[in-house]
């Protein structure tokens, strides 16, 4: 179980609160799709809980360990196990779509196999592996600049699984994509929940997130002000944010 208690990270010098005092306690195979207005500190948040940036107050128990208090050793379980998609996904873009997966985002691999992009044999099988089940096998060998948006998160989603992902952050991961891409990458985010009992929080508009989350967080303000589960939102919840 992963718990988030108090919350709370500060901008500027007059120490303006752009998350306020948020708690969450979350379980594998949740879908949990966040929603707020422009600036309400969506992705704030998932910045926070990705350890990207600085949490101002607050205690963070993952599993029952206790990541501040372990320091450094807490701060790389997260980097490690933990997966953070941006709308805009870095991949080296000479690269295949396999090579991409295997090498891995900067926080999960070892600087040397980022810069030389070595992989051992029982990897690449992983990776094929996971490649097939997320449905790009013919695009494995493409470089990734001749993929479309759609599925270069479905790579990255890829990327995150064979490195062991068992939380996924994502940030608003379908921004710009046409709507059978849309579809493909939610649908398949939904079914890794289910089935793999990977945990998803992601950032989406109120219809998708209606539409796929298990459960809807509300922001406004940096403040959490519903969070809801199996059901759609009230009028009353969405004039909320
Ligand atoms: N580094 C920063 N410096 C100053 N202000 C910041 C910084 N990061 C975020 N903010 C402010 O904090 C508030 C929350 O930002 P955040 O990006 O989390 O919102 P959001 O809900 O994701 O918005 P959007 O839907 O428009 O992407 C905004 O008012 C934003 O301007």
């Amino acid at each position: 179980m992963i718990k988030v208690e108090h919350l709370t990270k500060f901008i500027g010098i007059d120490k303006q609160p752009i998350l306020h005092d948020v708690n969450i306690q979350f379980h594998k195979g949740e879908m949990i799709t966040i929603v707020g207005g422009s600036g309400s500190g969506k992705s704030t948040l998932l910045r926070c809980l990705a350890l990207r940036t600085k949490w101002d107050e607050g205690t963070f128990n993952v599993d029952g360990d206790d990541i501040f208090k372990r320091g450094i050793s807490g701060k790389i379980k997260i980097k490690r196990q933990w997966a953070y998609l941006e709308q805009s996904p870095y991949f080296n873009l000479k690269r295949t779509a396999l090579k991409n997966v295997l090498v891995g985002q900067s926080s999960q691999t070892p600087w040397w196999r980022m810069l030389t992009g070595m992989v051992r044999s029982d990897d690449y099988m992983g990776a094929m592996d996971v490649i097939e089940s997320l449905g790009l096998l013919e695009k494995a060998h493409f470089k990734t600049s001749q993929l479309s948006g759609g599925e270069r998160q479905r790579i990255a989603i890829a990327r995150a699984l064979v490195h062991g992902a068992q939380v996924i952050l994502a940030d608003e991961p379908v921004v710009g994509l046409d709507p059978k891409s849309i579809e493909s990458v939610l649908e398949l985010l939904r079914d890794l929940c289910k089935e793999e009992r990977v945990t998803v929080l992601t950032v989406l508009p109120l219809e998708l997130a209606e539409r796929y989350g298990t459960r809807i967080i509300g922001l406004s303000n940096g403040k959490i002000v519903f969070d809801v589960k199996g059901r759609r939102l009230t009028h009353a919840e969405k004039n909320m944010i």
